[in-house]
């Protein structure tokens, strides 16, 4: 297949449903969405709109009630446990807002983890790219615990990017940063991109990190209600303040004034 001209991310009116008769949720009411190679996404919307459960569909950790998940082309749901599992080994990346590394591991150890999984020998070459590109080569035999947070989450992005994977999802990836160690982890997410050409696609609630994305998708029930291309911090703010995803809460508005 020519995977040039297909979206490496693609959802077909996916619904899924929670549950069953009068208390069943409809957190995804059908949507379509692509996602091309070499592009860095943010997706976006209120609370409840839907973004964990679209990110769970679409990195094949859960199945929809309805509709199509394509990977390069290729329809998920024609893939049983054992080969989803297989997929997500070797074809994609997760970033999470804790980290989630092994903590008994090495830094060494934690990168290259998913290639043991995989089985696959890793290319000493290709890890120490990745090693130095986020800028750990001096900490490789450190453990997690040694680490300041900024370091975890880049050995996480080392460990996303070192199968040479199809895509990155990422959760939240600078939820529990603090604002300059956030910018840094974007940048390096950014670089990865441009100079990799890996395809990202991130949940998040920060319009700062959107900013850092080539674009914002917004979810709102369920829905996709819009995207932006080149999103700025002000201009995601102002469309998710649209939304509603402020509403209520007292501290979780951005400092849009003090873009990064
Ligand atoms: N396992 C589940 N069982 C039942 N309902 C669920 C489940 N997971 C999510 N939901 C519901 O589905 C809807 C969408 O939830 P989801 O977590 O995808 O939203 P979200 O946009 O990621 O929210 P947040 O920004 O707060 O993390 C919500 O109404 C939620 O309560």
């Amino acid at each position: 297949m020519d995977t040039t001209t297909v979206d490496t991310v693609r959802l077909n009116a996916v619904r899924k449903v929670y549950g069953k008769g009068g208390t069943s949720v409809m957190a995804l009411a059908g949507v379509t969405l692509g996602f091309q190679r070499g592009s860095f996404t943010a997706v976006m919307g209120p609370s409840g709109s839907g973004k964990s459960t679209f990110l769970q569909c679409a990195a094949g950790l859960d199945r929809p009630t309805s509709g199509t998940v394509l990977l390069d082309g290729e329809d998920l749901a024609g893939y049983d446990e054992t080969a989803l599992t297989k997929m997500r080994r070797e074809r994609i990346g997760f970033i999470f807002q804790a980290f989630n590394l092994l903590p008994a591991l090495t830094v060494m150890q934690n990168i290259t983890l998913p290639l043991k999984l995989a089985r696959r020998r890793p290319n000493p070459a290709r890890v120490a790219e990745v090693i130095d590109r986020v800028g750990l080569s001096e900490r490789t035999g450190h453990r997690p615990a040694e680490l300041s947070g900024g370091q975890q989450q880049r050995v996480a992005i080392a460990r996303a990017l070192v199968t040479g994977p199809a895509v990155v999802f990422a959760d939240e990836p600078t939820g529990a940063l603090d604002t300059r160690t956030a910018r840094e982890v974007l940048h390096l997410m950014r670089e990865s991109v441009r100079t990799l050409g890996q395809t990202i696609v991130m949940v998040t609630h920060d319009p700062v990190a959107a900013s850092y994305a080539d674009r914002a998708v917004f979810l709102a029930d369920g829905r996709f209600v819009g995207d932006m291309y080149n999103p700025t911090a002000e201009v995601v703010a102002e469309r998710m303040t649209r939304l509603g995803a402020w509403a209520g809460e007292t501290q979780a508005q951005p400092a849009t004034g003090g873009v990064f």
